[in-house]
């Protein structure tokens, strides 16, 4: 029996839901990540820390299925993670994305249901639904059939979010979702990943402004190649370990 997103921390007592054992990633040559164990549930956002090179991104496209681990394992909900699953969304870098795609807002967000659906069958009332929840949720009924194009930063940001909870996704992976954002649609945005992680997701980002870590995120993972430290963020957010973090090379660790 798998867990509605309304009890799925309610029922699993103290086991995890999403944990990660030893994890190892490399490009070819270059060592991303080593040694990376980390154990969280629904409920929770959690920030990726560290400089630029850290293995922030690979982290979450490892959790996503989308790289290749040279060694380790992921579970979720005490399965073992081995592709690409509904269960997660994962949302690249701003500039990754092909903005200029001609697709509606609505449009985007009924991608989320093709996992269900198979592009041969037909949008159920069910579907139908599915979406205008997940526009409502994050705000954008108004918006629906507008060009993703037309659309500001956070706007955009929002719909990617909205097609990920219309695939009713619970990890929502998340690589530097605040960056670009003016002040209003950062905490716009803040509001709308904490009701989702209330609603009982779990929402991993990687995330840069040390300042606002406190307000927007529960758990934080220090990375630099390796975790220096993973904990609640009041607990993590120590001056010495932000120099050590950030004052260190990364190569240091290879
Ligand atoms: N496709 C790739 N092929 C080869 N090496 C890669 C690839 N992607 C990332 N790397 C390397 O892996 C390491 C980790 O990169 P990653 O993008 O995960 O770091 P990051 O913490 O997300 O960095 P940033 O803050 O700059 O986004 C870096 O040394 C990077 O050069």
């Amino acid at each position: 029996m798998s867990p509605s997103h309304h009890d799925c921390c309610a029922h699993h007592g103290h086991h995890h839901e999403l944990v990660i054992r030893d994890l190892a990633v490399s490009y070819r040559r270059v060592l991303a990540l080593e040694d990376v164990s980390l154990a969280t549930s629904c409920g929770n956002r959690v920030a990726l820390i560290g400089p630029n090179g850290a293995g922030k991104s690979t982290l979450l496209k490892a959790i996503a299925g989308l790289v290749p681990r040279s060694s380790g394992s992921i579970e979720w909900r005490g399965t073992a993670v081995k592709k690409w699953s509904r269960e997660f969304a994962y949302l690249p870098q701003r500039e990754e994305i092909d903005w200029s795609f001609p697709i509606t807002v609505r449009g985007l967000v009924e991608m989320g249901r093709y996992p269900q659906t198979g592009w041969w069958r037909k949008f159920s009332t069910e579907d139908t639904d599915a979406v205008d929840r997940a526009l409502h949720a994050l705000d954008l009924v108004s918006l629906q059939d507008r060009q993703i194009r037309e659309l500001s930063g956070g706007q955009q940001q929002r719909a990617f979010l909205a097609r990920a909870i219309a695939q009713q996704a619970h990890v929502l992976l998340l690589d530097e979702p605040f960056t670009g954002l003016d002040r209003n649609a950062a905490q716009l945005l803040g509001k709308l990943l904490g009701n989702l992680a209330t609603e009982g997701r779990l929402v991993i980002a990687s995330h840069h402004d040390l300042n606002t870590l406190p307000l927007l995120f529960d758990e934080a993972l220090i990375l630099s190649t390796r975790p220096l430290a993973f904990g609640p963020v009041d607990e993590i957010l120590t001056p010495e370990l932000v120099s050590r973090t950030f004052h260190e090379p990364v190569s240091a660790t290879l």
